[in-house]
């Protein structure tokens, strides 16, 4: 399924990143299969899904962790590969231990020199130089002097945001990197990826549970279940019709206020993991009212 509306933020251009006929089998399942998708520059994807849909799994197949059993994905024209450094990756917010010394700047620059498999990108200077304008930008400058382990959970992942954007990537990885934060810190943290992506032309591949704090920025989604998918914009996909015939059992998708709530999917297998974000009731991932699009 191909979006018909137009996506505000992408930019005109090749895309960044070209999935065709993308399949991935881990541990003897096929998670999906038939997977075409062209993201483009400046372009923000939503991917929902079941819990062992393989949202996660999407990205380590894009960073090059996992193999696909089947068909392609080239990143900028290339095939994709481990270790890529022009993609960036913010995990899921976990919460750094009281104790742990390492300061909120160190954690920034890891995201330049420290990483083990490429080469030092700048002298040290420079290095300094680009944290700090990283770290004003996700406006972390009062609190980057502190040992992390001293930092709230939304403090501590803006510096994940920032130590993602340090190597100024050409492709942003997010796996819910809103779980376990309160509201005002979600919606700072989306704002974060949405500024890089509409001042940088990066485009995001944002995996969530929830879509109703990214719904404004998101152009289309990726939604995950039952061995399926489909792709197109939240208008197109989060209506009952679509997820009941994904999960292959009535699914209803309800508007409450100005949020969409997704009732009575399944959980993907019984032996799929729960997260502390997943929504009780149901089992059923929670989604945002459908929109035309724009920023928040
Ligand atoms: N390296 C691996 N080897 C075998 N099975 C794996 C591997 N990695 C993930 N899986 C399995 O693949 C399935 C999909 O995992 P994945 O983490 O991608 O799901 P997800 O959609 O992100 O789920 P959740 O919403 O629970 O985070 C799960 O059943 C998981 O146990």
């Amino acid at each position: 399924m191909t979006a018909t509306h137009p996506t505000p933020h992408a930019h005109r251009g090749d895309p960044v990143l070209s999935m065709r006929g993308a399949e991935l089998t881990l541990g003897g399942r096929t998670l999906w299969s038939g997977l075409d998708l062209d993201v483009h520059p400046g372009e923000f994807i939503t991917v929902l899904g079941a819990n062992g849909a393989g949202k996660s799994s999407l990205l380590k197949a894009v960073l090059g962790l996992v193999g696909l059993s089947g068909g392609e994905a080239r990143f900028q024209g290339e095939p994709v590969r481990r270790g890529d450094r022009r993609m960036a990756y913010v995990p899921q917010q976990r919460v750094f231990p009281a104790g742990t010394p390492m300061r909120g700047r160190d954690l920034v620059a890891l995201g330049i020199d420290g990483h083990r498999f490429g080469p030092r990108l700048f002298g040290r200077g420079a290095v300094r130089q680009r944290v700090e304008q990283v770290v004003e930008d996700v406006h972390a400058v009062e609190y980057a002097h502190r040992p992390v382990g001293e930092l709230s959970g939304g403090e501590q992942q803006r510096l994940r945001i920032a130590q993602a954007l340090v190597s100024d990537p050409e492709l942003l990885l997010c796996d819910e990197p809103l779980s376990s934060l309160d509201l005002h810190h979600q919606q700072e943290v989306s704002l974060l990826v949405d500024r890089r992506r509409r001042e940088h032309g990066t485009p995001v591949l944002f995996v969530t549970h929830d879509i109703n704090p990214v719904l404004p920025l998101t152009d289309r989604v990726l939604y995950f279940a039952g061995g399926s998918h489909r792709l197109g914009h939240p208008d197109e996909v989060m209506r009952s019709d679509t997820l009941s015939e994904l999960y292959g059992t009535r699914v209803d998708v309800a508007q409450i206020g100005d949020r969409i709530v997704v009732l009575g999917a399944p959980d993907e297998h019984p032996g799929a993991r729960t997260t502390p974000s997943s929504p009780s009731s149901a089992s059923a991932p929670t989604t945002g009212a459908p929109t035309s699009g724009g920023t928040a």
